[in-house]
């Protein structure tokens, strides 16, 4: 394990390398995985190629080519990472302390890259045929939004006609202890994302003297608006999106007050909502998230700056559209002298299925309660966005998990320092996708109970 961890962050290190040195980084790769996987790379049942130059699409052939194919998605890069913001390991060392393997992409999401290709590797070996056929899509871009990996390989697959059953990608995750009063440990399968926006504000002024500065500068104004908008925060929307039915599934679970509470959400989501927004990760359920993530001005301490910039990322609440953010940046900024431009943006995505009916929703379910018997599982909104947002006309049922444990600080550890992945938990991630795999096999779900009763 500890060698498949080194793998994982010595790969992330040279993804990370691959703005310098772009085929450094994929030699590097293929070199890893054609020795970590030798099986998958000459079994008769697979085809690998790559898009873009540097994603990786599988091809799984399945026994039964009338079964709709799935699609197990990961991606390959990271965000950077630095020892000097206070790592108890170097970022890219896979230093194992008390049982947990630190570095870079363990969480996010090289855990699952290797575990998809280790449970693969491992049926293969077992002599395993499936009947579904399936691919594996490994885009490199997804932290720069996906724009050359996961769009150019969803463009392959439309050309060629694929449908797929539905789609698993990074996202959510086992979460235990992050909301008080819950009973138990809750997975969270994404059935959405938040939308997104990157706006970049502005403000420029003839440069002069600092020894006779305007009563304003550049820097001033914009740190003003800035501060307006982190002093504003998006309206409390809990209660209005998917994440509604996330706390209805789980309203079973909550300690006896808060049960009702939670069973009531038509009377207490305004106080429900006024709990979750105190800690940041529960926020995100219940707004628009607005960061201001980088801030630059400025060339010389006795220059006035001409030139004043910020870039604030907003991931958007199911109840919200693109344009209704725009149309309230503009006036919590109010001020004519601050450019404001969207750079990116999307809104919200679809709600995929998650009732009885549904194949992909109930076989994740299914295969997290033959891993962990004491979750509950549940449909919820990811605060995050993946790649396969991009996926979105190739099938109608997109989810985001991944079964990676967080307990109180972990989801700081999140694009954070310290991100960790124990090694119990990695191989309970190659389990998950070991029994996924099997599991996608059923020609078709079980009639649900409701239709047996009816009959
Ligand atoms: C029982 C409920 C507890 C809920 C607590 C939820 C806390 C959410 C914590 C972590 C999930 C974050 C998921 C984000 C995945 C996004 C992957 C990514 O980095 N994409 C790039 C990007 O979004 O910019
Ligand atoms: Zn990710
Ligand atoms: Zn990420």
């Amino acid at each position: 394990i500890r060698q498949e961890c080194l793998i994982i962050i010595n790969y992330a290190k040279y993804i990370l390398v691959i703005k310098l040195s772009p085929s450094t980084s994929q030699i590097y790769f293929n070199f890893s995985v054609y020795v970590s996987f030798p099986t998958i790379f000459s079994s008769s049942l697979i085809q690998h190629e790559l898009v873009a130059n540097y994603s990786h699409l599988f091809w799984v052939q399945g026994s039964q080519p009338d079964l709709l194919p799935y699609l197990l998605l990961a991606h390959t890069d990271v965000v950077p990472a630095s020892e000097s913001d206070g790592w108890d390991a170097p970022p890219f060392s896979a230093k194992e302390i008390d049982g947990f393997i630190y570095g870079r992409g363990t969480i996010d999401d090289k855990s699952s890259v290797m575990g998809i290709l280790q449970a693969l590797e491992y049926l293969l070996l077992k002599g395993y045929a499936p009947r579904r056929g399936f691919y594996i899509s490994l885009g490199h871009d997804e932290e720069v939004m996906g724009y050359m990996g996961a769009v150019n390989i969803a463009s392959v697959l439309k050309q060629r006609g694929v449908q797929l059953l539905f789609v698993l990608d990074e996202g959510f995750a086992v979460f235990d202890g992050l909301i008080s009063g819950l009973e138990g440990p809750a997975a969270l399968i994404g059935t959405s994302e938040k939308g997104f926006a990157t706006v970049k504000l502005s403000v420029s002024m003839i440069p002069g003297h600092s020894s006779m500065p305007p009563s304003e500068t550049s820097i001033g104004i914009l740190a003003a608006a800035v501060k307006r908008l982190e002093d504003n925060p998006m309206p409390r929307l809990f209660g209005y999106g998917p994440e509604r039915g996330t706390f209805e599934h789980l309203a079973h679970k909550f300690s006896v007050p808060v049960r009702f509470i939670m069973s009531n959400l038509w009377l207490f989501s305004p106080l429900i909502g006024w709990v979750l927004e105190r800690k940041p990760d529960t926020n995100a359920f219940v707004r628009t998230t607005t960061a201001v993530t980088m801030f630059n001005a400025g060339v010389k301490e006795n220059v006035i700056a001409s030139l004043a910039e910020a870039y604030v990322n907003l991931r958007i609440h199911p109840a919200q559209s693109l344009q209704e953010v725009m149309d309230l940046i503009q006036s919590t900024v109010g001020d004519q002298r601050v450019k404001i431009e969207l750079i990116d943006g999307s809104d919200p995505l679809p709600v995929s299925s998650a009732d009885e009916k549904s194949f992909g929703f109930q076989i994740i379910k299914k295969t997290v309660l033959e891993i962990f018997s004491t979750v509950t599982v549940a449909p919820g909104i990811c605060v995050g966005n993946t790649d396969s947002r991009h996926y979105k006309d190739l099938t109608s049922d997109i989810y985001r998990f991944i079964p990676i444990w967080f307990k109180p600080g972990d989801t700081q550890r999140f694009h954070g320092i310290n991100e960790r992945i124990s090694i119990k938990n990695y191989e309970e991630i190659v389990a998950f996708y070991f029994s996924l795999i099997q599991n996608c096999d059923i020609q078709k779900l079980p009639e649900p109970h409701s239709s047996v009763h009816e009959l």
